[in-house]
């Protein structure tokens, strides 16, 4: 799994374009995606892109489990992994992440299903560029088994966020959500399995975006097409993005 093949070679005049000299296509933005679990949301990524409704690539898929399903569903030359409990520290495991998702050269770094926490270096060191996929309405229900406090809770509605990931645990600005009902007899996993079946879409629908240019963090804003987002997209029944929330300000 290697990074950009840069053309160390020619150094002759460049032949200039002209109108028979076919456009050279720009590289598809390369993905970086982290994964602890089973990869449906890898899968989907993956999927939207062999469809061609995902102009990116996949260039690096790492795990703090070398176990993970997930690892499975890519070639093995774009796959790393570590146990993470094999470390001597945590900041040891994420240095070792960080020095394998560099030498990927990604532009985006997408956490799927990747259930650790990145230390402060790691998120310094790609800040703007790391999304993770989290499943709770943000800010409601950060961390883990969302879905039982959801439930513990009584809440009515549940669903999924994708954001910017910083140093606290899913509090960074949040791009776009997708809802779903919980129903009189949901329990942990039927809930789940009615959230991840908005997960995928969701995830894919943010990344086209960010794969596009489209989104970047801006402190504690998103901005879209330079506008600052001052209530996440919302996934529509269609699976796309609304952007037509009225945006206030500039
Ligand atoms: N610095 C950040 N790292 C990560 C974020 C984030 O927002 N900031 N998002 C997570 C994903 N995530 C929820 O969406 C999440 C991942 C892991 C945990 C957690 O408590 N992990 C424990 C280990 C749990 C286990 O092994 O079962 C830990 O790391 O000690 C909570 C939420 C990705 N990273
Ligand atoms: N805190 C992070 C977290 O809980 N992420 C959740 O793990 C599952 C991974 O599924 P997948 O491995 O099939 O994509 C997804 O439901 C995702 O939202």
């Amino acid at each position: 799994m290697g990074g950009r093949d840069i053309d160390a070679g020619s150094r002759g005049p460049r032949a200039q374009p002209d109108a028979s000299t076919p456009p050279i296509p720009s590289p598809l933005p390369r993905l970086a995606v982290l994964v602890s679990g089973r990869g449906s949301n890898l899968q989907a990524l993956l999927d939207a892109i062999a469809a061609g409704h995902l102009a990116a690539q996949v260039v690096g898929v790492f795990s703090d489990r070398p176990a993970a399903p997930a690892l499975q569903r890519v070639p093995a030359p774009l796959r790393w992994s570590r146990d993470a409990r094999a470390f001597p520290t945590r900041a040891e495991f994420d240095a070792a992440l960080a020095v394998a998702v560099a030498a990927a050269q990604p532009d985006w770094i997408v956490c799927a299903g990747y259930l650790r926490i990145l230390g402060d270096d790691f998120v310094a060191r790609f800040r703007g560029r790391v999304l993770n996929i989290h499943p709770s309405l943000l800010p409601k229900y950060r961390g883990l088994h969302t879905h039982a406090r959801a439930l513990a809770a009584g809440e009515r509605e549940h669903g999924v966020s994708v954001h910017f990931v910083v140093p606290e645990l899913d509090a960074g600005a949040v791009i776009a959500q997708a809802r779903v009902p919980v129903l009189a007899d949901d329990e942990a996993d039927t809930l789940a399995a009615r959230v991840l079946q908005v997960e995928h879409p969701l995830l894919v629908a943010v990344v086209r975006l960010a794969a596009a240019g489209r989104i970047a963090e801006h402190g504690a804003t998103v901005l879209l097409d330079g506008h600052p987002l001052f209530t996440p997209l919302q996934l529509d029944s269609t699976g796309h993005l609304d952007h037509s929330e009225p945006r206030s300000g500039p």
